[in-house]
């Protein structure tokens, strides 16, 4: 749905057909990168693609989502053409147990790629909020689809302050990146979830092995911290984000006991 507000000259469409030409070669893991004007869930897209025989590495790119899906039955939105909307579907041959790191990558490599181009200090919050200070910058949401996975991300790009869906979120343009232009941002993007993504199938899902566990400490905005973590079912755990553990899942210290947390919405607690 066009937005009257925004000339196509503030916001110019992707070129599906360069991104193609740079991404999809011979041994590249993308097979495909396909652009729409506007869908409901590229995600939601994606899982459908899957189940009917899709290939790992099809990449949907969406200009504009009417029902973008976000974490913990969350919607994402975003104005026409000012963001990076999209999905990528894998089909990785590691143990089942070892795919939580897989959601956990993605934040490493798109975190890698936006400090690289938008010259921003990008951290994540647990699981894999891309964070510039305490502010959203960016979401990724996992879903399996059968044998195949759909990692989809909403990265905000030119979103200006009233356009925000919440008060903490925040866009590249807002912070004054070096990069607002994102047919580079996304071909930096899906370059770096290619190269962790074969690391991490080489070493067979070791996150350990194949240096993933550490290059996700390295931008790690949660550990080290004070955190409330509201979890599933309207509990709430309090207490200081110790470390990430070999499934990628968040270690707690709270009144002398150790919790480990496979889901949950972390909160950064400031210190008086
Ligand atoms: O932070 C979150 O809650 C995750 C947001 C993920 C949003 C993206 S936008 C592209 C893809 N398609 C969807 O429906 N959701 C993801």
């Amino acid at each position: 749905m066009a937005n009257s507000r925004y000339s196509d000259l503030d916001r110019p469409p992707l070129n599906a057909a360069a991104l193609n030409r740079a991404l999809v070669r011979p041994g590249s893991l993308w097979t495909g990168v396909t652009v729409v004007e506007s869908t409901g869930s590229t995600n939601a897209d994606l899982s459908g693609a899957a189940k009917e025989g899709a290939p790992e590495g099809s990449v949907l790119v969406a200009e504009a989502q009417a029902a973008g899906r976000g974490r913990l039955g969350r919607s994402w939105s975003a104005p026409p053409r000012s963001g990076l909307t999209f999905s990528i579907l894998l089909r990785p041959q590691v143990p089942l147990a070892a795919q939580s790191w897989l959601t956990l990558m993605y934040g490493v490599a798109a975190a890698s790629a936006v400090r690289r181009l938008a010259e921003l200090d990008v951290r994540l919050k647990w699981p894999n909020d891309l964070l510039v200070g305490e502010r959203k910058l960016a979401g990724v949401l996992a879903e399996r689809s059968d044998d195949a996975v759909v990692v989809g991300m909403g990265l905000n790009v030119s979103l200006r302050p009233d356009e925000l869906p919440v008060e903490t979120a925040t866009s590249l343009g807002i912070e004054r990146a070096a990069c607002l232009d994102r047919d580079p941002l996304l071909r930096a993007v899906l370059r770096e979830v290619e190269s962790h993504y074969h690391d991490w199938v080489d070493a067979k899902g070791d996150a350990e092995a194949s240096g993933l566990r550490s290059a996700y400490l390295a931008v790690s905005a949660t550990v080290g911290r004070q955190v409330r973590v509201e979890l599933p079912e309207h509990q709430a755990l309090t207490g200081r984000a110790s470390g990430i553990d070999q499934w990628g899942h968040l270690q707690v210290e709270s009144g002398g006991e150790h919790y480990t947390l496979s889901a949950g919405d972390v909160v950064h607690v400031r210190m008086a």
